[in-house]
């Protein structure tokens, strides 16, 4: 930036005097009394240099436009300070340099006093050429065409460039300014609650008064109470944008506004107020630093937020006839089971719109919940979910879907303040809330996911998302995945990803694990991972991850991340030699920075059993065939009442009720966009490679997850104590209980009975136990070893 303020000030101050002093000076002299006396004399104030840079481009080159791509090499300097992209730069420069040389040529046809010094050897060079060639008039028209075609292609794209720039700037600017305004904001706002309230109180005592003079008279539910709403649909830390009436087609109205009268429908009918919504900030998310050294001295840069997808200007206008339809069914229907309403407020939502009503003191909140059915038929639309009530509000929420569905774009969740500023260790954006605010969460304090969801309802893409968040908030020293993908087709855009963030494992070639047999090794190796790391916080005398990493930067250990990318596959072929790993690293990984994220299309009690349930306190159902399903996934339902297409019901860890999230669409071109920026970077020269897992141990699997070092199956000591446990020795009980094919399960058998642990088959007769106690059989198996 500095060359070019130079350059353009040295340009700028051009003195033709000075050419005949320079004419005696030698280039590279310097350092002589001449070149003293020289640089004494010339006017331009930039010195030798200065003189010498500004006489060559304004005679030799193309005058006085010359400072034209001067100006977009102060622009390249920008971006290069700002870490942002350099194509706009490169594109600003071109575009420059074109117009300088149309221009210079311009200049060079006209005879003005000074159009020596603006057109420059070149331009009078290009004049002369086309006037001979095409004429005066043909040279015009030629010069005046190339300037408007370029600026038109060149143009679209820099006033797009520009715009953003300018409006990154007045954001930076607009900040102290805008948080005064919020302040005013805030202050007028308490001033007009307070006085709504104060208001409200005088009515009600007035009421009282009213009530107490005519005892006899009953007051119906939805009297006087329905004009004013009781309190603003919005929590007051909420930021809520003015829909501007050109978006929503409704009068500028403030955060919310009430539809009664003709819009409402019948009058009579309780208001109701519209909530915008939650309006998220805006950031560049190329702003942030984006290029990083790691650990192994390598350079890495982010991915940019320009390889998404830019987000299509939408219709934001919020459809309000069918809201006043839906209102006005919803209404019908509850009059008729005598269920009167007080109150009603919206929030419109990305998919669905939650309807708030405000019930009268006397309806049951059960009965409402029992109308779910009749409702969606009344409505005549599918995914209609009643949350009855909406927990910490006086109301009961119906949510019904849009009208017209919007897409949640990636680009549009990531380029929030929230998630640029976000200081969670492992942020995931899983989506916008109904309030239409961007929902970020953390995996580090999930600490495991389930995801789980019929075929096509948005699991895979769900994952898309959380990994492509990872990878636009972490570096490859701060996180690692270890990618199980038995479908084989779901993760292998990541395989790019094998030189950054993919760890490698002992003695297998493939990073992302596709077969069964080897899923379960790389399991163990995760669990032995597991155990190292609590030895090493141990010796450093820390409980968690993040103090280690806080007390020994240098020595940081990075988050492990698993994804299995179907679980049903797996524990259809491996089952419990599955199932044991997941359930040991959910169990204890919290603390060691290693957190699984399991997806999987059949939720039923075999793939999800008890046991992984319980491990897996953070859980997300999407739609699913009915409410058994439902209940497996969140123990409870409304899953079964999703949409589809990434509506997703999400149930954190740390809170008793689910919520619903429309999560974000990302497509395959834009995963690979991003996985191909990152692959096509200079690979870390120290991998992360995984311990071997003890395969000698009871459990331990061999890479082939059948037999271990003695040639025993790795199920062998489980069904020894399976079968000392039961006093029962039999091939069906370790099928049934080891969840093994009957042939592995047959020669289990033959191998306890090589072992002395079982009698030899006897034709039909059941085979005895020779060991009678687990303690004997501990013992044994110990010399077995
Ligand atoms: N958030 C979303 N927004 C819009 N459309 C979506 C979203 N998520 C998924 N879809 C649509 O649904 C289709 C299926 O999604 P996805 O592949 O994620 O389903 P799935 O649950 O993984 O299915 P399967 O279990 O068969 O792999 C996508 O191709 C896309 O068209």
């Amino acid at each position: 930036m500095l060359a070019a303020l130079f350059f353009i000030g040295a340009l700028l101050s051009f003195h033709p005097e000075d050419e005949s002093l320079l004419s005696s000076l030698p280039w590279n002299d310097i350092s002589s009394a001449e070149a003293r006396n020289v640089a004494d004399n010339i006017g331009n104030p930039f010195g030798l240099l200065g003189a010498r840079l500004s006489a060559f481009f304004i005679r030799s080159f193309f005058g006085y436009p010359a400072i034209l791509p001067g100006i977009s090499l102060l622009f390249w300097g920008w971006s290069l300070f700002r870490q942002k992209s350099l194509k706009s730069a490169l594109l600003f420069f071109l575009y420059m340099l074109f117009m300088a040389i149309d221009i210079a040529a311009m200049f060079g046809l006209t005879s003005m006093p000074f159009s020596d010094y603006l057109s420059g050897t070149i331009g009078r060079m290009m004049a002369a050429m086309l006037s001979t060639l095409i004429g005066l008039t043909g040279a015009w028209v030629l010069l005046i065409a190339v300037a408007a075609i370029t600026s038109f292609y060149m143009g679209r794209g820099l006033i797009s460039i520009f715009s953003e720039n300018v409006r990154s700037a007045r954001d930076n600017l607009g900040k102290p300014l805008g948080a005064l305004s919020g302040w005013i904001e805030k202050r007028r706002k308490k001033k007009t609650e307070k006085a709504r309230l104060k208001e409200e109180k005088k009515k009600l005592k007035h009421e009282r008064n009213g009530v107490a003079e005519n005892s006899e008279t009953a007051v119906p539910a939805h009297s006087d109470s329905f004009a004013q709403p009781a309190s603003p649909p919005y929590r007051e830390d909420e930021e809520i944008f003015p829909a501007p009436s050109e978006q929503t087609g409704l009068p500028d109205l403030p955060q919310s506004y009430a539809l009664t009268g003709a819009h409402a429908g019948v009058s009579g009918e309780p208001e109701m107020i519209i909530s915008a919504g939650v309006h998220e900030k805006e950031a560049d998310l190329d702003e942030r630093r984006l290029k990083v050294k790691t650990k192994d001295r390598e350079p890495y840069r982010f991915p940019s937020i320009d390889l998404l997808e830019k987000v299509p200007d939408d219709d934001n206008r919020i459809d309000e006839q069918h809201l006043t339809e839906s209102k006005r069914k919803l209404l019908e229907k509850l009059n008729i089971y005598k269920i009167d309403v007080v109150r009603i407020s919206t929030t419109v939502g990305p998919r669905v719109t939650l309807f708030e009503m405000e019930l009268a003191p006397d309806v049951k909140v059960s009965r409402v919940k029992s109308l779910e059915n009749d409702l969606a038929m009344a409505l005549a639309a599918r995914g209609i979910r009643i949350i009855a009530p909406i927990p910490g509000k006086n109301a009961v929420g119906v949510e019904i879907p849009n009208g017209k569905p919007k897409t949640v774009w990636l680009r549009s969740v990531l380029q929030v303040e929230k998630f640029k500023n976000s200081t969670l260790k492992l942020p995931i954006v899983l989506g916008k809330t109904i309030a239409n605010e961007v929902f970020i969460a953390d995996l580090a304090a999930m600490p495991h996911l389930l995801i789980a969801g019929a075929t096509g309802a948005g699991k895979s893409v769900c994952i898309n998302v959380i990994i492509s968040s990872l990878l636009y908030a972490c570096s490859p020293d701060k996180v690692k995945f270890v990618m199980i993908d038995p479908k084989r087709v779901e993760l292998f855009h990541y395989q790019q990803l094998k030189n950054h963030f993919l760890v490698r494992f002992p003695g297998i070639d493939e990073q992302i694990i596709t077969d069964p047999q080897k899923a379960v090794y790389a399991l163990k190796c995760v669990v032995k991972e597991m155990e190292l790391r609590y030895e090493c916080l141990e010796k450093a005398g820390v409980r968690n991850i993040g103090d280690y990493n806080q007390r020994l930067p240098e020595e940081a250990i990075p988050y492990l991340v698993v994804i299995i990318d179907e679980l049903a596959d797996l524990m259809i072929t491996a089952g419990r030699e599955v199932e044991e790993p997941i359930i040991r690293i959910a169990q204890l990984a919290r603390a060691v920075g290693i957190h699984l994220i399991v997806a999987t299309q059949r939720p039923s009690v075999d793939v999800i059993t008890g046991i992984i349930k319980a491990n897996f306190p953070s859980r997300i159902a999407f739609q699913v065939a009915s409410r058994v399903d439902s209940r497996t996934i969140l123990d409870g339902s409304g899953a079964e009442q999703l949409l589809g297409n990434g509506d997703m019901l999400y149930q954190p860890s740390d809170q008793p009720k689910t919520m619903r999230i429309q999560g974000p669409y990302v497509s395959s071109d834009e995963v690979e966009a991003i996985t191909t920026f990152i692959g096509a970077q200079n690979a870390l020269k120290n991998m992360f490679v995984l311990p071997v897992p003890d395969l000698q141990k009871g459990n331990g699997a061999s890479m082939s997850g059948m037999q271990d070092r003695d040639g025993r199956d790795s199920m062998f000591e489980d069904a020894a104590r399976l079968v000392v446990m039961h006093q029962q020795a039999s091939v069906s009980l370790l099928q049934r209980r080891l969840r093994l094919g009957f042939s592995r399960a047959a020669r289990v058998m033959d191998q306890l009975e090589y072992s002395g642990i079982v009698s030899e088959a006897d034709g039909s007769k059941a085979r005895e136990v020779l060991v009678n106690s687990e303690d004997s059989l501990e013992l044994l198996l110990r010399n077995l070893d």
